[in-house]
């Protein structure tokens, strides 16, 4: 099992990186960290690039002091006069050198300050992302597959900072290296530049190679994550116990890592492979390069002075030529991943709610129009041409086999789905015109796998929402669950914290966490109410109150109940039976169940079920097989 990249869109861009998309991206790159960073602090950003520029500018300064004093120093003539000459050129130089050392310690002291800030808004903007997408996004693959690779691009915005000062101050240093380089003679600069290619076309190589090696683990990299939070939360630890998978789990682990070592080390041996090339192909141009000099030195092109002076500026500018093309191509690998950052913000575009702006109130009926519906990447409708009138003050329960449709019915008419085909109107208004935030503030949704927030038991009820009400509300609602047993029972009340992990947090029991998802659901004030199996986990008692209190609800609202327990059924005004994804039956249950149908073979199977004989009495009905 492994997630692949369908497109290959990424490796493509991957593998076109070369040395003029490097050279192209680098401002591309240096403006667009500066643009993150000045999001998040722009005096710290202004500072950054003042020192920076000042750094830069001490550091030219600098290098024409050396050259100004070598040149004074090993000119011909009487000592004193030579180094009454060179005099003004080290005081520049000692000068230049603590003004540089200040302004790196400021340029450091800001960069780290920039640097985790930026991906901690990397980071935001891609959740803000996320929330904004249609739900329907998570059952695409490319849409998972990218939000992962996203995510290591929102991690690695913050190093783009560092890569952005060290690109400056290495083009800084080259800019002085070649000025004096030039002013000793012109044939020099064009050749230390001719020397440097073959190391940075190595360079550039080599991090193409990681990139790509990356790129090809991005799949298992998510692999593992998803192996990982298994087998260390405790969400899956008493089965992992209780089923021996600890050596399955932990053995699929060793093999999908086995997979990203073996791309990580070829990626390793190629870019050795490449960075000794470019180092064999870089000495050799160095040599040349100093033979040119020893040459002008020896043929009188130059004189002793220049000459030191140029063993200076080529030391100075070859090592910030090689500074440039290392850190160059670092950026563009990190660009390459914060490419794949803001692909995915735009990307979501693709996926964000483009819905209508109309705002719903509490729904009076609730009208399914010919609704058809069938999952990203599915051969089959999970829906077929359903058509359904729900009313404000009716309690409507959808039934049928597992699979046949249920649980996305009652998705698509939340809104949280829009149908493929068919529409579903709220009092004539189509979900798909809504606006979504507004709609959903009328829906209270109890799913089948609620959600266990690791919050307060408050937060849990109110979702962040509390009532004008306060607590009196969120009581209610507990009393209306039957989590007022729950509540009493916890040491904080409403304020206990609903997660063993944490220092003081409490663990609720799978029918205790039950009721506090049906408070939730009760407590909003939403003129739809679903439920789906909303009493799987609870005793009979804390299931008849709760079916009881249902009947209440329903006057004020539009009840959609989906579930397996037949006998829950004797609330619902209407039962709607579906199989493979279509309606088979619509009525009363007195109706449905005198009815050949569907209704009555479900019914069959509880009543024998629920009327079962013991295992030691084979006299016992055994089911109808289903037609
Ligand atoms: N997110 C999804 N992506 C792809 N297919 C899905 C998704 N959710 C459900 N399906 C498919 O749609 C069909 C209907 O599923 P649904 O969950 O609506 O059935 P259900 O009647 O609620 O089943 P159950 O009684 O087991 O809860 C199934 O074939 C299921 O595999």
């Amino acid at each position: 099992m492994r997630f692949v990249d369908l497109t290959g869109s990424r490796e493509a861009a991957g593998r076109s990186i070369r040395l003029v998309d490097m050279a192209r991206r680098l401002p591309l790159l240096v403006r667009r960290s500066l643009a993150l960073a000045w999001r998040v602090d722009r005096p710290a950003t202004a500072g950054l690039l003042a020192c920076q520029t000042v750094a830069g500018i001490t550091q030219a300064m600098g290098l024409l002091a050396i050259s100004g004093t070598l040149t004074a120093l090993l000119a011909s003539g009487d000592v004193l006069d030579r180094l009454l000459h060179a005099w003004p050129s080290v005081a520049l130089l000692a000068g230049a050198a603590a003004a540089r050392a200040v302004m790196g310690i400021t340029v450091n002291w800001l960069s780290s300050r920039l640097g985790p800030l930026m991906t901690r808004e990397a980071e935001q903007m891609l959740l803000d992302g996320c929330t904004a997408v249609e739900l329907a996004a998570y059952d695409e693959p490319d849409f998972n597959r990218d939000r992962e690779a996203a995510d290591r691009g929102a991690q690695v915005t913050g190093d783009l900072i560092d890569e952005g000062q060290d690109l400056i101050a290495s083009s800084a240093s080259f800019l002085a290296g070649a000025v004096v380089l030039a002013g000793v003679h012109p044939v020099l600069l064009p050749l230390l530049v001719a020397a440097s290619l073959p190391q940075a076309v190595s360079q550039v190589s080599a991090a193409r190679v990681r990139y790509l090696a990356n790129l090809r683990s991005n799949g298992d990299n998510r692999m593992l994550a998803v192996l990982r939070w298994h087998i260390y939360t405790r969400d899956a630890a008493d089965q992992i116990r209780a089923g021996t998978m600890a050596s399955f789990l932990s053995g699929r682990y060793r093999r999908t890592v086995a997979r990203i070592n073996r791309e990580d080390r070829a990626a390793a041996d190629q870019g050795a492979r490449f960075s000794l090339l470019g180092a064999v192909c870089g000495g050799l141009g160095s040599a040349i390069v100093w033979a040119a000099v020893v040459w002008l030195l020896a043929t009188g092109r130059i004189s002793v002075g220049r000459a030191g002076a140029a063993v200076f500026a080529l030391q100075t500018a070859g090592q910030s030529v090689r500074g440039l093309v290392a850190v160059g191509s670092r950026a563009v690998r990190t660009g390459l991943y914060m490419d794949d950052w803001t692909n995915f913000l735009e990307r979501t575009g693709g996926f964000r709610m483009r819905r209508g702006t109309h705002r719903p109130g509490p729904p009076k009926t609730i009208e399914i129009a010919s609704l058809s519906h069938r999952y990203a990447g599915k051969e089959r409708d999970a829906l077929t041409d359903v058509s359904l009138t729900l009313n404000r003050g009716e309690v409507t329960a959808l039934v049928g086999f597992n699979g046949s449709g249920k649980s996305t019915l009652s998705k698509i008419v939340s809104g949280l789905y829009l149908p493929t085909r068919g529409h579903v109107l709220w009092d004539g208004t189509a979900t798909h015109d809504a606006e979504p935030h507004a709609l959903w503030k009328q829906v209270a949704l109890v799913p089948q796998d609620y959600a266990r927030w690791p919050l307060t038991v408050r937060e849990n009820i109110t979702l962040g929402q509390p009532s004008p009400r306060g607590d009196t509300a969120a009581y209610e609602a507990c009393e209306a669950a039957g989590a007022d047993e729950v509540v009493a029972r916890l040491a904080a009340g409403l304020d206990t914290l609903l997660a063993r992990e944490w220092l003081g947090g409490e663990e609720l029991s799978g029918g205790q966490w039950q009721r506090v998802a049906l408070a939730r659901a009760f407590f909003r004030e939403a003129g739809l109410l679903v439920l789906d199996e909303p009493t799987a986990n609870l005793d009979p008692k804390a299931e008849y109150r709760i079916f009881q209190r249902l009947r209440d609800l329903a006057r004020e609202r539009v009840v959609l109940l989906v579930t397996h327990r037949i006998t829950n059924l004797a609330v619902a005004d209407r039962i709607v039976v579906l199989d493979e994804g279509r309606i088979v039956q619509d009525g009363t249950y007195p109706e449905l169940a005198h009815r050949p149908g569907l209704f009555q073979e479900l019914l069959s199977y509880q009543v024998t079920s629920e009327t079962a004989p013991s295992d030691h009495d084979h006299s016992g009905t055994v089911p109808p097989p289903r037609a």
